[in-house]
């Protein structure tokens, strides 16, 4: 069930083991991470020792030692805040400042050796890293300073992203740069990360034009010493999706996604390479940290795609899967933003146990598919899961920048800290839930008529839940007031209306177009009744979003 809710459909990432006799996707083939990742932590008992480190303050690690991309979409910059958006510390070692924005290369000025080198001994003699990640080495003499430390400096993995040519095609290291790779840097490598050009120019220029060929590929590098191999297949023509080919040296995984149709790929290489780095540094085997990492990529481009930064060919993307709403909001408030309301996911417990769903998973399914603000409606949780369950879905919806209202429970919206509550009639009063949340909480009201508004106004209310619009199974004893209901109450609203009650694909669209005014639509069933929460979302999100459209 949680692979329908996130692998197939949230982003479509297929993996299947091409060995037919064993198990399917089977997650420790990392056994491999071999000998050679051994933790450098020191322990020293001397109490004026400045050099100790214990599980409890030490977070993950990631070194990058790559080249500056000035506009931001790629190398150091890209890895730093792939590593941010990944929860992992990065610090970083700069072999080359690029002239660089979407159009292409433009300078390249390498750093000398010796500060490369300095820079390599700042970090490593005093900093604890886990992984170090590599991406532009312009020089094999830089690439030998490079490998020098890290013998001297044992880390637990080591990521290396053969990065020769830049997205535009400019020349990033050359002829002697490639022999370094085959000779010393790949024989120490825990995973190398060609793309199809790369992968040809490590095996002397061999052509790869299928996912057979990238196979024969994967098998060639890893002859060259790394311990597992990712050949990315995203420049493979004529193709659908992209496959990538994972080796681990025993068997072939085939990791399959949608290739997402946008301009802004820029940098996505590095990001790759830097998160499954993260996820290394976190702990995963791996596999899993390939998984992560792709994953995490193709949400990030699926969520920039139309994003719009710089005039060139090739656009970089948004780490932080957070611009776009700058884009579509431009006036967007901090505290509550009306258009959060367009649409609204409410949770029901006995659906997710319908359907096999944890609480988590059905969030996350909602706000990967679209849902622009959630409500966590739990109506038979015990207080102390209640509260377990909204933190958790807390740091999903805010990795999306997604608000979430805890429905009913002042109490639980206050113990996780959560953005919201959303009361009834008969719930706390309004003014109570504001004078105990503060100001800067978020407050939605369940009203039915005119009068209910104008008082959740008084109160100090945010918006408005009003219905049900139509009949619904999923509230007991729920008065429908009709589409003109809705209306009445829309008009005379002086605070944003959400539209609530029986609302789904089939009728969502006519409710948004025939209610001036109404912001969105809140939705329980038609979301969470279901076995696939993120198409459903999806769908309606659509819907609902043409519908809002066709208005203006
Ligand atoms: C957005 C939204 N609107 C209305 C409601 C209903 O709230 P309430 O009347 O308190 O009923 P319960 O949901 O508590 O049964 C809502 N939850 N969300
Ligand atoms: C929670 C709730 N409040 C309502 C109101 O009219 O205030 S109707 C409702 C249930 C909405 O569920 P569904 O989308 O499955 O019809
Ligand atoms: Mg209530």
């Amino acid at each position: 069930m949680t692979f329908a809710l996130y692998s197939l459909q949230v982003a479509p990432l297929v993996v299947f083991r091409q060995d037919r006799n064993s198990s399917f996707l089977s997650s420790n083939s990392d056994s491999n991470q071999k000998s050679k990742m051994h933790v450098s932590m020191t322990m020293q008992t001397d109490g004026a020792s400045t050099n100790i480190h214990t599980s409890h303050n030490k977070i993950p690690h990631v070194l990058t030692v790559a080249g500056s991309d000035s506009g931001s979409g790629a190398g150091i910059q890209a890895d730093l805040k792939a590593c941010a958006a990944r929860r992992v510390y990065c610090s970083t070692v700069i072999t080359a400042v690029t002239a660089q924005n979407t159009v292409g290369v433009q300078g390249v000025n390498i750093m000398p050796e010796d500060f490369v080198a300095e820079q390599l001994r700042s970090v490593l003699s005093d900093m604890h890293v886990d992984v170090v990640k590599t991406g532009m080495l312009p020089s094999l003499n830089i690439l030998k300073v490079l490998c020098q430390n890290l013998r001297e400096f044992p880390v637990k993995a080591l990521v290396v992203d053969p990065v020769m040519v830049s997205t535009s095609g400019d020349v990033l290291a050359g002829p002697s740069v490639l022999a370094g790779f085959r000779e010393e840097l790949l024989p120490m490598a825990d995973i190398v990360t060609p793309n199809i050009k790369e992968a040809s120019a490590l095996l002397n220029n061999v052509p790869l034009k299928s996912v057979s060929d990238m196979r024969d590929a994967a098998k060639l590098i890893h002859e060259l010493g790394p311990r597992n191999v990712l050949v990315k297949g995203g420049d493979l023509p004529d193709s659908l999706d992209s496959i990538d080919v994972f080796f681990d040296g025993e068997e072939f995984y085939e990791l399959c996604s949608l290739r997402v149709n946008t301009r802004n790929t820029h940098g996505t290489g590095c990001t790759l390479a830097s998160s499954i780095a993260a996820e290394l540094a976190k702990g995963s085997s791996m596999l899993s940290a390939v998984k992560v990492a792709k994953r995490y990529v193709e949400t990030a481009l699926n969520y920039s795609k139309d994003l719009l930064i710089g005039n060139g060919a090739q656009g970089p993307f948004d780490h932080f899967l957070a611009l776009k709403n700058i884009t579509q909001n431009s006036c967007r408030q901090d505290r509550f933003n009306p258009n959060d309301l367009l649409l609204y996911a409410v949770t029901d417990s006995s659906m997710n146990r319908k359907w096999g769903h944890s609480i988590a998973e059905a969030v996350r399914a909602a706000v990967e598919g679209g849902a622009t603000i959630v409500q966590l409606r739990e109506k038979d949780a015990e207080t102390r899961d209640f509260v377990d369950a909204a933190k958790v879905c807390l740091e999903i919806c805010h990795s999306f920048r997604v608000p979430l209202l805890i429905n009913d429970r002042i109490d639980v919206a206050l113990a996780c800290n959560a953005d919201g509550v959303h009361v009834g009639q008969s719930d706390m009063p309004t003014h109570l839930a504001r004078s105990l949340l503060g100001p800067e909480k978020i407050i939605g009201v369940s009203c039915k008529t005119p009068e209910q508004a104008e008082q959740a106004w008084i109160d100090g209310a945010d918006y408005i839940g009003c219905g049900g619009v139509y009949p619904t199974n999923t509230k007991a004893n729920n008065r429908t007031i009709g589409l003109d209901g809705l209306r009445e109450v829309c008009q005379a609203s002086k605070l944003p209306v959400v539209a609530i009650g029986g609302i789904g694909l089939s009728n969502a669209g006519a409710v948004m177009e025939s209610v001036p005014n109404l912001k969105g639509v809140a939705v329980v069933s038609a979301l969470f009744d279901r076995e696939c929460v993120l198409s459903e979302t999806r769908n309606l999100h659509a819907v609902i979003r043409e519908a809002a459209l066709s208005r203006k």
